[in-house]
């Protein structure tokens, strides 16, 4: 069992010995399922105390809605002077550290940035992707962790289009582990879907340089409004952006 504060949440963990492996060609994965005993305090906690964002960004003059809310926490290994940023880091908040730390032992990584996805219902989406900027290093190990609802999960290998779709579904308190040439050969999307439940989902991550921390402020906060999520919606906040880094119980 593990304890993450603050608020106190009891957490039990699942023994390791418990991961199954996903292998196919190019493919590496572990999925922990259950990773722990998730409980939905621990889902309504981070819905309500993180900022979250909608992100609009412009990519060859096409103006780009991210179909999902967004939020990030961390800062790459270069111990760099916060000017060197275009967006000044946040530090993890001790809930999310906690849960790092946990992930980390399990799959022998060590991780500096957690991404945030809250897919508010089936029409917030992924599109197909990979993680694999050369800012995480070649081969980088990323770990994904679902709390709330289950979605759809596809991957597809991007050159052989002979080795077929890999489908699955993520649930609540899986932790599937990416490793090896995963990113630099397949790809993965949460696809819509209709009549799902709402859901959260954390990567965690290494960047090893700037370039990284200003890629995912950049486009997981943007410039565009705060969001929080209160009385079983998402409304637009006008609380201090200056506050925006923090979460409850994170001393300043
Ligand atoms: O929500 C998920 O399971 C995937 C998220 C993802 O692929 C990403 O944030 O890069
Ligand atoms: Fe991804």
């Amino acid at each position: 069992m593990f304890t993450v504060a603050p608020p106190l949440f009891n957490l039990t963990l699942h023994s390791p010995l418990a991961g199954k492996a996903i292998v196919d060609k190019d493919l590496d994965m572990v999925l922990y399922r259950p990773f722990f005993d998730s409980p939905r305090q621990l889902y309504a906690y981070l819905l309500e105390s993180l900022p979250w964002y909608r992100v609009r960004y412009t990519v060859r003059g096409m103006s780009i809605n991210t179909p999902r809310y967004t939020t990030v926490f961390g800062k790459d290994l270069t111990q760099g002077v916060d000017t060197a940023y275009q967006k000044k880091p946040r530090p993890i908040p001790p809930l999310l550290a906690a849960l790092k730390d946990e992930v980390e032992k399990v799959s022998g990584a060590s991780f500096n940035f957690v991404l945030c996805n809250f897919y508010a219902d089936g029409k917030d989406s992924i599109s197909y992707h990979s993680d694999d900027e050369s800012f995480l290093g070649p081969e980088p190990t990323i770990a994904s962790m679902t709390l709330g609802g289950t979605r759809a999960f596809y991957m597809r290998h991007k050159t052989d289009k002979s080795v077929p779709v890999y489908k699955t579904d993520l649930r609540d308190a899986d932790l599937l582990i990416m490793c090896g040439t995963t990113q630099a050969c397949w790809e993965h999307s949460v696809p819509k879907r209709s009549n799902v439940a709402p859901r959260i989902n954390l990567t965690f991550r290494k960047a090893i340089n700037v370039r990284g921390t200003n890629n995912y402020y950049r486009y997981n906060v943007g410039d565009g409004p705060l969001f929080r999520y209160i009385d079983g919606k998402m409304v637009e906040s006008n609380d201090d952006p200056a506050h925006h880094a923090t979460i409850p119980g994170e001393s300043r």
